[in-house]
């Protein structure tokens, strides 16, 4: 595998769990596969389980590790192409980014929507610019639009603790007081449709998702109906899409809160989020810290999946 940016990426999905099973019976079998061979990590915006367990994945292969937050020591980049440089940002990225690749093997690149240019956001220019301009294999770790080593790891555990062939899984949006990111919603729609899962969306009026991501998914306004006899509740926040409220918040209505009366409409449903989560905001302190919630072990499965990506990038080096 060369870069690893969305769903298409890890090929054939049965295969990809099968490797994950395997990653996560035997994390240190392939010590040997990134010996000498440096992983760069770059963010652009904070992180705690990307961070921590794409370097853990990486350590288990054997890799050296660096870590760079670029707006901590870095120098301030200029993004934009054929400015004049008078301004404040000392370093252009079309030197930044040849000169980090220089310095590694592999790339992951941590790049927030910045809610100011759809067009911008969602041509994926940051990340792009890492894959065409730093001559090395390129993975997202949260880009303006997906976030796939989340969704990788949010089907892995959803693979362990479903109880019927085919779950009813559940996105439903939740109040924030700060206008969050699409990137983990329409990644987590993209792999939910690329399974055979029956799988609902809902969310208030005004914040339907790019088509692009919502494909054949039901999205259900009736949110007591998108519930019931749900397996899997996966909660998250996201900023409306569609223009002319692009990257704004419509709502803070804790009606969508997830609480025990939802859960309840569900099928014994268990309870999913990516964290960082907002407590009696997106999901109350009962349901978090209840029987059904899965958040730590859906939050350790992400080494698993940076370990199959790093894998299948280590391979083809
Ligand atoms: C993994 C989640 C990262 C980010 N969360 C925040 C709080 O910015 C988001 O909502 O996309
Ligand atoms: N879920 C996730 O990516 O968490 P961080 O933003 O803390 O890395």
């Amino acid at each position: 595998m060369r870069n690893f940016t969305s769903v298409q990426d890890i090929g054939d999905l049965s295969l990809a769990l099968e490797k994950a099973m395997f990653v996560k019976e035997h994390p240190y079998a392939d010590q040997e596969m990134g010996k000498n061979k440096t992983l760069l990590m770059i963010f652009f915006n904070s992180s705690l389980r990307t961070r921590l367990s794409t370097q853990k994945a990486a350590l288990n292969l054997g890799m050296n590790v660096i870590v760079l937050d670029i707006n901590q020591g870095a120098w301030k980049l200029e993004t934009e192409k054929g400015v004049i440089m008078d301004g404040d940002k000392p370093e252009h990225i079309l030197e930044a980014i040849p000169v980090m690749g220089s310095y590694c093997d592999i790339i992951g690149v941590r790049s927030f929507a910045q809610f100011e240019n759809k067009e911008y956001d969602y041509n994926e220019v940051i990340l792009n610019q890492f894959i065409h301009y730093s001559r090395r294999p390129v993975f997202s770790m949260e880009a303006a639009t997906r976030h796939p080593l989340q969704s990788f790891a949010d089907l892995i555990t959803i693979e362990e603790f479903k109880k019927k062939e085919r779950p009813k899984v559940v996105l439903t949006w939740a109040p924030h007081p700060k206008p969050l990111p699409q990137a983990v919603s329409n990644s987590f729609a993209e792999w939910m449709n690329a399974t055979d899962y029956e799988f609902v969306i809902t969310h208030p009026e005004g914040y339907e998702l790019d088509e692009k991501f919502v494909g054949n998914a039901t999205v259900e306004y009736d949110r007591e109906k998108a519930y019931k006899g749900a397996d899997f509740i996966y909660a998250k926040n996201w900023a409306a899409y569609k223009d002319p409220n692009y990257g704004k918040i419509l709502s803070t209505d804790r009606s969508w809160t997830v609480d025990s009366a939802k859960m309840a409409l569900t099928d014994n449903a268990y309870f999913m989020h990516c964290l960082p989560v907002r407590r009696n905001m997106i999901v109350s302190d009962e349901v978090i810290d209840g029987s059904q919630s899965i958040v730590i072990p859906e939050a350790a499965n992400r080494v698993v999946s940076a370990q199959v990506v790093l894998k299948e990038i280590l391979k083809d080096l």
